[in-house]
């Protein structure tokens, strides 16, 4: 990874994932730069997923190299890349439902908590301040996306509405003071309305953080235009173009493969 420049938060370089016979990822190239919001975008099946879960380490890849922060995160376990500053929300809602918003959200401070067994059982006072730091934290993100969420922090998640899963769900991916945040579909089951709501408060957040870097796949163009610096896009796996929205829409190959219009 010589090629890694202080501007560049997360790199990949041959990374190719095989299941079998077919190529999800080809020796693909990317690099994420500090703080830009990089739509990833392409046909179905062009291995957009893929990616987010092969850096994430959810899979694993077949050859190639990533890097987060000059770190090799190739061989890496998911917990152990999110402990380096990478979270994510998922396609489909990953929440526990039966458990509190509250729970839900905690599960993502792991990064920052000290939890090992004997400070839980043991030190039992520092690990109730510990808690109370996280409800606080907790309440402050809620508030921003929705008012009246901070009081419910202690209902459980299946008494939310769809969009208001959607938030916890995002407070979860940004209450471990992520480097990078993977955004997967923010539109799935959500009213274009609410994803636009939703986004705009993301984008919102992500101000007042200083600057978060987010990779974004999602199918909703106009979304993509409005809120990415920066886009790749992905056809059989393979990087066939990239920069910004509106010089990759109006690439003829692009075109071609994403849009079935030369
Ligand atoms: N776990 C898996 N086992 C086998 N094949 C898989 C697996 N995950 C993805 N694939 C295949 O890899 C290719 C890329 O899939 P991927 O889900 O990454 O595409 P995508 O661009 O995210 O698609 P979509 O836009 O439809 O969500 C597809 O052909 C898919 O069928």
């Amino acid at each position: 990874m010589t090629s890694l420049s202080n501007d560049v938060l997360l790199e990949s370089r041959g990374l190719t994932v095989r299941f079998g016979g077919l190529f999800a990822l080809n020796e693909l190239n990317i690099d994420v730069r500090n703080g830009e919001v990089l739509g990833l975008i392409g046909p179905n099946g062009s291995g957009k997923t893929t990616f987010l879960n092969v850096i994430s380490g959810v899979y694993s890849a077949s050859a190639g190299k990533i890097s987060l922060g000059g770190i090799d995160i190739t061989r890496e376990k998911a917990h152990n890349i999110s402990s380096y500053g990478l979270s994510r929300t998922f396609q489909r809602s990953r929440l526990c439902l039966s458990l509190s918003v509250f729970d839900n959200i905690a599960l993502g401070a792991q990064r920052t908590l000290n939890n090992g067994l004997w400070h839980n059982v043991v030190q039992r006072k520092a690990f109730a301040a510990e808690a109370r730091k996280i409800a606080e934290e907790a309440r402050e993100l809620l508030g921003v996306f929705n008012t009246a969420l901070p009081d419910k922090l202690f209902d459980p998640a299946i008494s939310l509405g769809m969009i208001d899963r959607r938030r916890v769900e995002i407070c979860r991916a940004l209450i471990g003071k992520p480097k990078l945040v993977l955004l997967d579909e923010p539109s799935a089951g959500m009213t274009h309305d609410e994803t636009d709501q939703v986004v705009d408060e993301i984008l919102g957040i992500r101000k007042s953080l200083g600057g978060l870097t987010i990779i974004i796949v999602e199918h909703e163009m106009g979304l993509i235009e409005r809120v990415t610096d920066r886009c790749v896009v992905l056809n059989y796996g393979k990087k066939i173009c990239e920069g910004k929205f509106r010089d990759v829409a109006a690439d003829p190959v692009v075109r071609e493969a994403y849009l079935g219009q030369a």
